[in-house]
């Protein structure tokens, strides 16, 4: 008995001493060559415990506030560097811009767009597509006075159906369907994008056969949209994206713009245009009915500046500083994207004097800072329109504020949503919001590729 004691003991300290050894050797190689700091990774599982898959954004934050804004950990035997903040931002996406500009593979966006499209793809066909998606949007009037017209007569069925339907500039500019309005007096809103777009990265490798099914929906819409523009369409006098892009195909001698990118591009477009921007409205209308204090601010501006029963335009937007003001606090509270998709280096960069070693970087995370640029801000955790202001009351543009990204791959409808946000917003503010009698709304946002509210109820008076 003593004798298999003893070995059991020996056995116990060898197999002890040999996992610490190797323990030991797989920190210091991986720490070996100036990487950014992070927490200590575990072997095959690296940091996944530390990780909260109710809370991925606040398991970064905390990350954040630990290791500094460039940090780095393992997701299994990943390595995944994580960044926050204007200043890291500025010295990867735009100092180094041409370093940074690639998108990572992973299967979310393997299975859908096998590196097409504008959101996952790198290069030079990212590049034309780019080029060729501004060009379309900046003649389809992004920015201009055009545009501000599709978005006001957007925002009369809006005011009718009270955001019954989400996306609709987008559908509009991109496919050409008309939004028509569902009247309904109170709404509990839930979105269809929203089982979601979803908490897509991580459920699809849980459930690949469900979302399988769900990014099939998608595309399926989007194919019947190109054939029936395909079918009826004048060449001399394109409609919208599909149209242009059909022309581009007929005109492409290299055979870069294909029937089946122009699908990807769609799905691209419409996935981040509506879901951002309808989550900031519905996030909207939620602060409001929170802070009634702003929200009567809010309307003595309209009341003051447009007027009863008069369409806001852009022109009012320098007149009304208090409700710009708001769109951008609510924009920055809500955070809808707050972390971008991911990207991979095409060469060894440092980057905040550590080394990004490129190899490792298959699956790259990127993140925007939580709460909107938090240090940014005198009170980072609280919905006030005053870090918008100067103390003149007059709007304040915050350089290091940055929703839209910066760089090379800065959202291209960013001048897009800034019209609309503030047309849309305004328009809503014909009604007060309040919550239904007795109850309270919740503020906290679900997890997925974008920040959403919960489904809920809300009183909308005319006024
Ligand atoms: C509140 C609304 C929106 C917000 C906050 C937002 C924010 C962002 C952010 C942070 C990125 C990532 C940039 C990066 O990787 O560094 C992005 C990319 C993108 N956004 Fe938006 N976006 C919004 C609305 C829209 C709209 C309306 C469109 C449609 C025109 C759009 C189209 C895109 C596309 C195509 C990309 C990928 C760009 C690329 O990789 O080159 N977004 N957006």
């Amino acid at each position: 008995l003593l004798v298999t004691g003893m070995w059991l003991n020996a056995k116990f300290i060898l197999v002890f001493l040999c996992v610490t050894v190797l323990l030991v050797k797989y920190l210091r190689a991986n720490r070996a060559q100036n990487t950014p700091p992070g927490p200590c990774p575990l072997p095959v599982i690296g940091n996944l415990l530390s990780l909260s898959f109710r809370d991925p954004v606040g398991s970064f934050t905390k990350v954040f506030e630990h290791y500094g804004d460039v940090s780095m950990l393992y997701l299994g035997n990943q390595p995944c560097i994580l960044l926050s903040g204007y200043k890291s931002f500025k010295e990867a996406f735009v100092e180094k811009a041409d370093i940074f500009a690639d998108r990572a593979h992973y299967p979310l966006n393997d299975r859908l767009s096998r590196g097409l499209g504008l959101i996952s793809s790198s290069g030079r066909k990212w590049a034309q597509h780019r080029r060729f998606t501004l060009a379309v949007l900046k003649d389809f009037g992004m920015g201009k006075q055009s545009l501000e017209h599709s978005i006001l007569q957007e925002n009369r069925y809006l005011c009718e159906a009270l955001l019954a339907h989400r996306g609709q500039v987008m559908a509009d500019t991109s496919l050409g369907i008309p939004v028509r309005p569902v009247p309904r007096p109170c709404f509990r809103y839930t979105s269809v994008v929203s089982y979601r777009a979803v908490s897509a990265t991580m459920s699809y490798t849980e459930f690949p056969t469900l979302m399988s099914w769900f990014l099939s929906k998608i595309k399926h819409f989007s194919q019947e949209e190109i054939d029936r523009h395909r079918r009826d369409r004048n060449t001399d006098c394109p409609r919208d994206y599909i149209d242009c892009y059909l022309q581009e195909i007929q005109e492409d001698i290299q055979a870069q713009f294909t029937e089946e990118n122009l699908l990807c591009c769609v799905v691209d477009l419409f996935a981040a245009g509506t879901e951002t921007t309808s989550n900031n409205l519905l996030w909207s209308m939620l602060y409001m009915a929170t802070y009634p204090t702003v929200q009567e601010s809010v309307h003595a501006e309209i009341d003051q500046v447009i007027g009863w029963r008069h369409e806001p335009s852009m022109a009012d937007r320098a007149l009304m500083p208090y409700t710009y003001a708001v769109v951008h606090e609510v924009l920055r509270s809500a955070n809808a994207l707050n972390i971008t998709p991911p990207r991979v280096t095409n060469r060894d960069p440092i980057l905040a004097g550590y080394f990004i070693p490129k190899v490792s970087l298959n699956q790259w995370c990127e993140v925007y800072s939580g709460g909107g640029g938090g240090k940014e801000f005198r009170t980072p955790d609280q919905f006030n329109p005053g870090h918008f202001l100067d103390e003149n009351g007059k709007f304040l543009k915050k350089e290091r504020f940055i929703p839209f990204s910066i760089g090379k791959r800065t959202c291209p409808g960013e001048q897009m949503v800034q019209m609309e946000l503030f047309l849309f917003f305004t328009c809503l503010m014909r009604f007060s919001f309040h919550p239904p009698d007795g109850q309270n709304l919740d503020l906290a946002g679900t997890v997925g590729i974008t920040t959403a509210n919960k489904p809920f109820h809300i009183r909308a008076l005319p006024r």
